[in-house]
């Protein structure tokens, strides 16, 4: 690293200067209390370009930029668990305790603050997800309680149901009179919902549906509210038919149904129904997950969640969906809000973190040059190279799933087609994206705080273990990727066939041709700071990149396929194709934040978006290098001027690296942990453990 900063400095008598400058850089690294001169590795760190910094930040303005619509309302939970300790989770907790603490959490929120989450999952999603964030800064366990009751259980009732089902549970779920869980998954099938083995059998007579779980590998399993709370399940299940043929009964594919399961007066779990608790978890312990078995369990015809497809009283099916792949498409479709809601509380907790470990870093100082004061855990380029592209992507993912939010309302109230696809592709990829990115952060994170960060109470165990889940649930992310990448392909093969692209693909539609021609060998080389900071050469970058990859995927897929068939070839290319996606989403996140700095109506604040949006491109294009220098996009000179200015805009982004944790205004008690508190953190750290206070010691000897 440092040889590469002094490359910069050419020659004469100057050698000398650089051996002892050498000697003493070693010197540091064997005794660190030993070092010289830091004002002249600052200088060469930053590549004498200093004159260039932004020293200032209108952090109010910045703010108000970032903060959206629904600040308010988040304010307001804020407020309420700030005047409500006895509803704040304690460090150490039985999982009994916590399960029951998360649901007078939840209770509290929606009888005494009178926030009621569920009307906004329809009317106002925008303003249901900034209710989620914020709940879950409370405790991670209360968002994904309150996800299940409200996105998941009613989601589904509004979602795939009718008028009837609206009007006889919208009430109950609203006020929690009816708690619910959103039974999906079984023991042996999470991901291949396809797969799941319970069946609803109509039975004419009657006018019922039976549930049945047919052996134990379909118990479902995992389900959030099973184990304690829940009064329903939406059930999904395999609608069987009676037919009049050998066969006997027809499998119209998987569908919902809500299955009452407990009594609403006693709380007693009905008959028919087998409930286990699936017990302690890594994480998230708040919520009761359990697992349930169904023996004949009866329910009327009504309960069928009708929208897709419909059985009347004489047991015919009806549906406007002509094939059972369809309605299950449709039925999976509607619940993609699930995916919106986890993509932006995971970019919550990223920036819950990221301001826990800057405002550490800022105030922790170890070494120094000799004789002076020490510095900064911030000031080492080190810390710097840990957190600041980490700061850039919190601003990044910020812009993408606010992007992501509104276009999901726009969804939510067009229903068009185009739209639709989108966001379920949005959806999956970003989920996916920063699920795994702030899932990996996490651990930087505590780490960067060294042995004060693995305090419980510096909040980075409780984050990374309720946060690790987000990676999983709600479709895996390797499977979520997949859909991505085979989107991609569709529009790709569409292109090659003269359809029409959607909106956020259309890049490929209009630079395919461009970015599939050799590189341009005098582009390649150019290295200028200017041109490096160009958001056209950024974005030409990432979609080059994007474009080759689906460019040659396509090719190795049509080349396996010839002896290995589908399913075989899209397993021989299949990190290939999650590369790809991850591209894609890249390119997506990236034009998402070029598009907002150019919208920022504030100078200053538009400099720092500026200037951590290329921090956030540049970042991620050395992280690829290989793959750039591999495809000559760019040539060494080039590669080395990214990797300059990397380290160079990580030591500006620092400079202002308070500010910018400082907008995501966050206030203490959220962010919670003492050693990152705004004022007094040493203080606030050492009464935690039960020191007194200078003042207070003082008072009593
Ligand atoms: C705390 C918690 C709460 C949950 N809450 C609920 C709930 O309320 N309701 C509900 O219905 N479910 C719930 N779930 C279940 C959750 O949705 C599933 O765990 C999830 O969908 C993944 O399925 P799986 O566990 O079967 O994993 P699997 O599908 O078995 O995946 C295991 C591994 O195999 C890989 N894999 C699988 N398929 C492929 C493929 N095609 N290509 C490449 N790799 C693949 C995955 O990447 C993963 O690494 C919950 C789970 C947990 C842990």
């Amino acid at each position: 690293m440092e040889g590469h900063n002094l490359d910069q400095i050419q020659t004469g008598d100057e050698s000398q200067t650089i051996a002892r400058r050498v000697q003493r850089l070693t010197l540091h690294l064997i005794a660190p209390i030993a070092v010289a001169d830091y004002s002249n590795l600052q200088l060469l760190t930053c590549g004498g370009r200093a004159k260039k910094l932004i020293n200032n930040v209108n952090t109010g303005a910045l703010s108000d930029y970032m903060r959206g619509k629904y600040r308010d309302i988040q304010e307001k939970v804020y407020d309420y668990f700030n005047t409500r300790p006895d509803l704040q989770t304690p460090i150490e907790i039985s999982t009994d305790q916590h399960r029951q603490l998360c649901m007078r959490q939840l209770t509290g929120l929606v009888k005494e603050a009178g926030i009621r989450p569920f009307r906004y999952v329809l009317e106002d999603p925008a303003k249901y997800f900034a209710i989620l964030e914020a709940v879950g800064s409370v405790d991670f366990s209360l968002g994904i309680k309150m996800g299940v009751q409200y996105s998941l259980w009613g989601g589904s009732v509004i979602n795939l149901g009718t008028k009837k089902h609206r009007d006889k549970y919208f009430d109950g779920i609203d006020n929690l009179e009816y708690l619910g869980c959103f039974a999906m998954t079984e023991l042996h099938h999470g991901s291949n919902v396809q797969g799941l083995q319970t069946v609803a059998t109509f039975d004419p007579i009657t006018d019922e549906f039976v549930i049945d779980t047919p052996n134990d590998g379909a118990i479902k399993w995992w389900i959030g509210n099973a184990a304690v709370h829940g009064k329903f399940a939406t059930v999904f299940a395999k609608l069987m038919l009676p037919t009049h043929d050998v066969k006997g009964l027809s499998d119209m594919g998987v569908h919902a149904f809500i299955v009452p399961i407990r009594d609403l007066r006693t709380h007693q779990v009905l008959p028919g129904i087998e409930v286990h608790d699936c017990g302690h978890k890594i994480g998230l312990n708040g919520v009761d997950n359990g697992a349930l078995r169904f023996r004949s369990v009866r329910i009327p015809r009504d309960n069928l969640l009708n929208r897709f497809g419909d059985v009347s009283r004489d047991g015919k099916y009806s549906s406007n969906l002509p094939t059972i792949n369809k309605r299950f498409a449709a039925t999976l479709g509607e619940l993609v809000g699930g995916r919106v809601g986890l993509a932006s509380s995971s970019v919550g907790v990223l920036k819950i973190a990221v301001t826990i470990a800057i405002r550490y870093s800022l105030l922790r100082q170890q070494f120094g040059p000799p004789k002076q004061p020490e510095i900064s855990i911030l000031d080492y380029q080190s810390q710097q190279h840990k957190l600041m592209p980490m700061l850039a992507s919190a601003y990044a993912f910020h812009f993408a799933t606010l992007s992501l939010v509104d276009k999901y309302s726009v969804m939510k109230s067009s229903h068009d087609d185009e739209i639709v696809g989108d966001v379920h592709t949005l959806s999956a990829g970003l989920k996916a994206y920063v699920t795994s990115y702030t899932a990996k952060s996490l651990s930087v994170c505590r780490e960067a705080c060294g042995g004060h960060g693995y305090a419980a109470v510096n909040r980075f165990g409780t984050l990374r273990n309720d946060h690790d889940i987000f990676q999983t649930f709600e479709g895996d992310n390797t499977v979520l990727l997949q859909q991505v990448a085979a989107d991609l392909l569709k529009k790709y093969k569409e292109k090659f066939q003269g359809g029409t692209l959607a909106v956020t693909w259309n890049y490929l539609r209009d630079s395919m041709s461009k970015y599939l021609s050799q590189p341009n060998p005098v582009t390649v080389r150019w290295e200028g700071e200017d041109h490096l900071r160009d958001p056209q050469f950024q974005l030409d970058a990432f979609r080059y990149r994007t474009s080759r990859l689906l460019q040659t995927v396509a090719v190795r897929l049509n080349k396996h396929y010839k002896t290995l068939g589908g399913f075989g070839a899209w397993n021989r290319c299949l990190n290939h194709l999650l590369t790809l996606a991850e591209s894609h989403i890249e390119s997506v996140i990236l034009a998402k934040f070029i598009e907002a700095v150019q919208s920022c109506p504030e100078e200053n604040s538009r400099a720092a978006l500026k200037l951590i949006c290329d921090l956030y491109a540049l970042d991620r294009i050395w992280k690829d290098i290989g793959t750039y220098r591999n495809v000559d996009f760019v040539a060494p000179n080039k590669a080395k001027a990214i990797h300059k200015l990397v380290e160079y805009l990580s030591f500006q982004v620092k400079n202002i690296a308070k500010e910018l944790v400082d907008a995501f205004d966050l206030p203490d008690n959220v962010t919670r942990a003492p050693i990152a508190m705004q004022s007094e953190a040493y203080a606030q750290y050492t009464q935690f453990v039960g020191f007194q206070t200078q003042e207070a010691t003082a008072a009593n000897t």
